[in-house]
Formats: structure tokens, C-alpha cells, sequence
């Protein structure tokens, strides 16, 4: 026999408030609004008591207090495909930057401010950083002598005033899978509020790209770890271990072209210039890979590229690719377990779809959810739907 558990789950709105009766697990929590009791995604709630503060649902304390520390700033200056490529666009362009007015959005250290009054001559550079780490950026402007050129603004973009609208919005805001951390809200209401008519974003588009894949080492660390321990059967672990390691997305994973089982696939595409904030809650992409050679299928493996559309429009787009084939960035790649590995063979199709949902109440996070089936050319009949979903982080 086999024993269905059907998952009761409760509908509610956003600003809603519910009474949670258990805590069941981590993930799902047992909650009642008037009178209807059910599952609700812990994740989706925030504590609401009248006598303490709620938290921010943007976590900015936490956020901008680690972009004022150096750690972070260490990291991505050492970054160099990604530092060049700013400074390619940049020199690139240069002969169409002169006389333009730019907005560095989250400028940090200035580092792309600088690379814009030193390799071309633009009117103005707005150089804006919400941390702290922005009195220091004034100091470095001043002692690279850009300080004719380029303005640094203490203050989040969206409390920003500037002295005019700018043609050009440069911005480093994408995070893992892209869109962790949402950054690129604060990049959106910008160029809404601020981008000339006919301006130009930089990026001009994203992708988010996705590969079936083996991760056999990952595999062996995580779980084939807890099969036998000196000389004991230590396999009553691996329930816990699938939890603990496979439910969320693995950060920082450096994914081997060999262990790609197909072609990759774009699954994501976002123009800078008509993407919209409301489109961010859901975004959704297809794919079809066609395994290209036998392996063990451990999970997906996500990544993006961004691309920068030349000042002239007839001019060669550049391109950042974080990509297992480019050379590694601060970003690596992000890797999905599935829960048990499956055998596949050259021939066969992996085909599916990915969301990007996020978070209603951490604006910064988002769930991943992948739905794929596989088939074979002999049984395409006999293709089983699984589904599962990867909070990132909450
Ligand atoms: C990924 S870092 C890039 C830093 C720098 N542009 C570089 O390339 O090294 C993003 C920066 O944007 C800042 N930032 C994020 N959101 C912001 C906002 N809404 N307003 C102002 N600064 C913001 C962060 O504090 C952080 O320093």
C-alpha cells in the first residue's frame, strides 16, 4: 500500500495576519485565519508583535552594513572578468561618453566612476552609494583627481536628488542566480526616475542560463558520507543530510564543462530598458536539453550573463558570462540537488520549467522552483512530472 498525505495549506494575502498553532518544521508552519486552519511557508511570514519593532522586510541594516566593511568590496575588486568587463564598456565607449551625464547606481568604492572620468570624458559621473563605505569613495575620488568629474552621493538611490537626468545608468547590482538580493528594484526605480528619454542602462539585458549536470564530489561529501563510519552503518543519517544540504541552493559551486550532460539553455531574458518592477514577483522560463552523454544527473546548475549594448547602436555588444566555459567570477555558479540522483543516458530529453518567485515579505529573496520530466526516444509516453522548489534563502 501506499500511504497519501494530503498537505493542507492555507490561502492568505499579504499584510494578513495569522496565529501560528505549531512549528512544525522549518519550512512549513501549521497556522489559523478566522477559523480555517492549515500549512503556511514559514518563509512567508514576519513576526507582528505589537510591542517590538518589525523587522525590516529589506534586512537594509544588515545589507549595507556589510557593503561598509572591505571584505565585500575585496572580493569583487578581485573579481577580475567582472571589474574588466565595466572598464571595457567603459573604454569602449568612450568616444560616445564624452559630454554624457552617467549615474553609477551602488558605486561602492567608485571603482566604475573612476574607470568613466579616467578613460573618457563625460560631463558629470553621479556616483551613489547608500553604506558607508561611501565616505571613503569621496576620499579616493578626491586622490585620483576625479573630483571635477565625479559627485558621490551618501544616500540610497531611492532618496536620491540629483541636479538633472542623466543618459547613461551603470550599475553592478546582480546577484546570485541573478536576482538574489533585488538590487535591481533599487536599479529600476532609478531609471524610471531618473534615465533621459533614449538613455542608455548598462546592463542592457541579462540572462539567466540553466544545465542538467553531474556533481558527483558534492554527492560524496554530502551523502555518500553517511554509509558506513569505521566500520559502522552510519546510513540512518541520510534523510537528514538530503535536508540539510540538498533543500537549498549550494552557493560558490564550480561547475566542470564535463560535468555539463547538455547543452545549456537560456531560460531568462530581461531588457534593462522595459523590464518592470511588478515583473520581478514571478519570473518564469522554459527548457528543453537533449543529454548529450551518459552520466549521473545530480541536479541543475544556474548561472547568468549580462550584456552591454554599445553607445552606438550599430557598435559590438560586450558581454560578461559567469558561466561554467568563461573564467570564474566572485559569483561561481549555482548549483540545485535533486533529492536522488538519476542514471541518464546520451539520447535521452530533460525538459521543464523553471520559476523565479519571490519572496512577499523578504524582498531580498526568492524561491526557485524547477519542474522537469525526462524521456526517451523508445518510451516518451512514460515521462514522470517531479517538481521541487529551493528557498533562497528564505
Ligand atoms: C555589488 S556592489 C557593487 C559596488 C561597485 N559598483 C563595484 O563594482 O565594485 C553594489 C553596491 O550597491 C550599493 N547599493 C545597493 N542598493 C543600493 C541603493 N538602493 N542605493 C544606494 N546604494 C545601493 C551597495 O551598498 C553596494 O556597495
Amino acid at each position: 500500500f501506499t500511504e497519501y498525505v494530503a498537505i493542507v495549506t492555507l490561502s492568505f494575502r499579504a499584510g494578513e495576519r495569522l496565529v501560528v498553532l505549531t512549528k512544525t518544521s522549518s519550512d512549513w508552519w501549521w497556522a489559523e485565519l478566522r477559523g480555517v486552519c492549515g500549512y503556511v511557508p514559514s518563509s512567508y511570514l514576519q513576526p507582528s508583535d505589537p510591542g517590538k519593532e518589525e523587522e525590516d522586510p529589506w534586512q537594509d541594516e544588515e545589507y549595507f552594513g556589510n557593503y561598509g566593511t572591505l571584505r565585500l568590496h575585496r572580493e569583487m575588486l578581485s573579481d577580475r572578468p567582472r571589474t574588466e568587463a565595466y572598464r571595457q564598456v567603459i573604454l569602449t565607449n568612450s568616444p560616445h561618453l564624452r559630454g554624457k551625464v552617467v549615474m553609477d547606481l551602488g558605486c561602492g568604492t567608485g571603482i566604475i566612476s573612476l574607470f568613466c572620468a579616467r578613460l573618457a570624458q563625460p560631463k558629470a559621473v553621479f556616483a551613489v552609494e547608500a553604506s558607508s563605505i561611501a565616505e571613503h569613495t569621496k576620499t579616493l575620488v578626491r586622490q585620483n583627481g576625479c573630483e571635477e568629474v565625479v559627485t558621490v552621493f551618501q544616500c540610497r538611490a531611492e532618496e536620491l536628488s540629483l541636479p538633472s537626468r542623466v543618459d547613461v545608468l551603470v550599475s553592478e547590482w546582480m546577484g546570485n542566480c541573478l536576482l538574489f538580493e533585488f538590487m535591481v528594484e533599487s536599479v529600476l526605480q532609478s531609471r524610471d526616475r531618473w534615465l533621459k528619454e533614449g538613455g542608455m542602462m548598462w546592463p542592457s539585458g541579462a540572462t539567466v542560463c540553466l544545465v542538467p549536470c553531474q556533481a558527483g564530489s558534492y554527492y560524496a561529501e554530502t551523502m555518500c558520507f553517511w554509509e558506513q563510519l569505521y566500520g559502522l552503518d552510519f546510513t540512518a543519517l541520510q534523510p537528514l543530510a538530503q535536508m540539510e544540504f540538498f533543500s537549498r541552493p549550494r552557493f560558490s559551486h564550480l561547475l566542470q564543462p564535463e560535468d555539463c550532460l547538455a547543452t545549456p539553455c537560456d531560460v531568462i531574458n530581461l531588457d534593462m530598458l522595459s523590464l518592470q518592477v511588478t515583473d520581478l514577483e514571478e519570473l518564469n522560463g522554459q527548457f528543453i536539453f537533449a543529454v548529450e552523454k551518459a552520466g549521473m544527473f545530480h541536479g541543475f546548475t544556474s548561472w547568468f550573463r549580462v550584456q552591454f549594448q554599445n553607445l552606438d547602436r550599430d557598435g559590438t555588444t560586450l558581454e560578461l558570462d559567469t558561466g561554467p566555459y568563461s573564467e570564474p567570477t566572485h559569483w561561481k555558479q549555482t548549483l540545485f540537488m535533486l533529492d536522488h540522483p538519476v542514471p541518464l543516458v546520451g539520447g535521452e530529453t530533460v525538459s521543464g520549467n523553471i520559476l523565479l518567485h519571490r519572496n512577499p515579505v523578504w524582498r531580498r529573496h526568492m524561491t526557485i522552483t524547477i519542474q522537469w520530466s525526462i524521456s526517451s526516444t523508445e518510451d516518451a509516453e512514460n515521462c514522470q512530472v517531479q517538481t521541487k522548489s529551493f528557498p533562497m534563502w528564505r
